[in-house]
């Protein structure tokens, strides 16, 4: 009947000494057919009791219909289907967002867990090399759940033992690929338990028109853009520093520019200064008006705006000490942002040595003392090099836009960023696909975030400057 049982590859196991004198062959013991027989029909009665257990509602709503059918006839089954169908329909138009919760995503879940994950499952983990085949058996690592959310499939997974995280995170593109997806995503959940993020969709496709400006005055959190997961994206500025990396086109300006837009009303009331220096002379001599005084472009003017923030940071520094160890913004000592686009032209492009190291001086004190008296640098980079900026370490947050090569994610995230699922490389080159989204690791997590910044347009910029210039020169 069977042309080949389990188990028969153990006897054709032959190995031999290397001039094959020796053969060594297992000593294999014939089961008989009748155990055989029997422990298949114990499994599959364990089988049967375990789905019973697994899933009581879906088997007590199938018999209870088999019932009715047998009992009063087809009839009566179409009715109560229809009827549900009916009560389901009226739900979902009613009470869009607790449908789609109890009813809509666990239905797409079981729906993709047996057409897609649990189907390729044992493929996708043998050819990935995250799964093997030992003395005739599969052993792989089990998938323990599927749930959906709006944008992804998360995906549940015990790891073999002795597998290491790394195991996982080295072969992202065979599970994407494996499972129809753009891209996977792999986060730890706890000790020998994954989760894989499949997006089925990407939130961050359209570009997102700027935010609107803040009723409040505050130094922040503000809002940049939104995250992947439709929540807003938060940037704390204030008690940290932030450098932005990004290729040309990446959108570094929309990230300079909605924190900008979200620090207006705090400026307006004098909580937060921004001082800025633009030694490209493009990105925010747009906006100049809201700087005032503080707004900086020759080299040696960039350098004279630094050495005064140094020293309102050395003033205060001295004032505080002994007396307090945190700032609070207020309107005799506002929180100071200073922003810097494409920093390198004043640390590694400019010719003037001296120049260089005054620079680079100073944004090492900023960075490195500011933090505590509510003075803090965001800085916009294109080229992430040691070389190029051999202070980016002093930058507790960063956000990687895109880059151009994939070497160039884990100098700006930290080591392992792109093997957690950070592809910055990857990001479309065109402006509307692509402009504005990158990873950042946000302060809760280790696990790079996609995000994309709001588009700030020339226009919002203009009104900006329009509606907050008399700011900039009052202060
Ligand atoms: N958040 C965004 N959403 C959609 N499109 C954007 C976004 N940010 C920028 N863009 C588009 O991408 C173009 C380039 O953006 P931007 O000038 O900000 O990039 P950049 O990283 O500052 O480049 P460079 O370093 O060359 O100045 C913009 O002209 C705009 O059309």
């Amino acid at each position: 009947m069977f042309k080949k049982l389990p188990g028969d590859e153990t006897a054709r196991l032959v190995s031999t000494t290397p001039d094959t004198a020796v053969v060594f062959r297992p000593a294999v013991v014939q089961t008989p057919a009748v155990l055989t027989v029997a422990i298949a029909v114990w499994r599959m009665l364990t089988g049967a009791l375990g789905l019973v257990w697994r899933h009581p509602i879906a088997l007590t709503i199938t018999a209870g219909l088999g019932v009715i059918w047998t009992r009063y006839g087809y009839l009566h089954v179409l009715t109560l289907a229809g009827l549900a169908i009916a009560t389901g329909v009226s739900w979902a138009l009613v009470d869009r967002p607790s449908f789609l919760r109890l009813v809509g995503w666990p239905l797409l879940a079981w729906w993709r867990l047996v057409t897609v994950y649990r189907r390729h499952w044992q493929p996708v983990m043998i050819v990935s090399g995250l799964g093997r085949y030992l003395r005739g058996r599969d052993c792989l690592p089990r998938l323990l759940a599927v749930t959906c959310t709006p944008w992804a499939d998360l995906v549940t997974v015990k790891m073999l033992s002795g597998q290491a995280v790394t195991d996982w995170t080295d072969r992202t593109e065979h599970l994407a690929h494996g499972f129809g997806a753009t891209s996977c995503r792999i986060t730890v959940q706890r000790s020998g338990r994954l989760q894989l993020t499949f997006p089925r969709s990407d939130p961050l496709a359209i570009p997102l028109p700027a935010i609107p400006i803040p009723e409040t005055a505050s130094a922040g959190p503000v809002q940049v853009g939104i995250q992947e997961n439709g929540h807003p994206w938060l940037l704390k500025l204030h008690g940290t520093h932030v450098l932005v990396a990004g290729a040309t086109g990446a959108g570094k300006g929309s990230v300079i520019w909605s924190v900008i837009r979200g620090l207006l009303p705090a400026v307006r009331v004098g909580l937060v200064q921004v001082w800025a220096l633009d030694p490209k002379l493009m990105e925010l001599s747009y906006g100049r008006a809201i700087f005032g005084d503080r707004y900086a472009a020759d080299p040696d003017a960039c350098a004279d705006l630094l050495d005064a923030a140094v020293k309102v940071m050395q003033e205060r520094a001295g004032r505080f000490a002994g007396v307090q160890r945190n700032h609070t913004p207020t309107v005799e000592d506002p929180f100071v942002l200073v922003v810097v686009d494409e920093v390198a032209f004043l640390t590694a492009y400019q010719p003037d040595k001296h120049l260089r190291q005054r620079v680079t001086a100073a944004l090492a004190t900023l960075t490195t003392q500011g933090r505590a008296v509510g003075v803090g640098v965001l800085a916009a980079l294109q080229d992430p090099r040691k070389e190029v900026m051999n202070i980016r370490n002093l930058f507790p947050d960063k956000i990687a836009l895109r880059l151009d090569e994939s070497e160039q994610v884990d100098m700006v995230l930290g080591d392992g960023a792109r093997d957690r699922g950070a592809l910055a490389d990857l990001i479309s080159p065109r402006p509307e696909a692509g402009a504005g989204i990158g990873y950042v690791r946000l302060e809760a997590s280790p696990d790079p975030v996609r995000v994309r910044a709001a588009y700030v347009s020339d226009a919002d910029i203009r009104a900006m400057a329009a509606e907050f210039a008399p700011v900039g020169e009052a202060v």
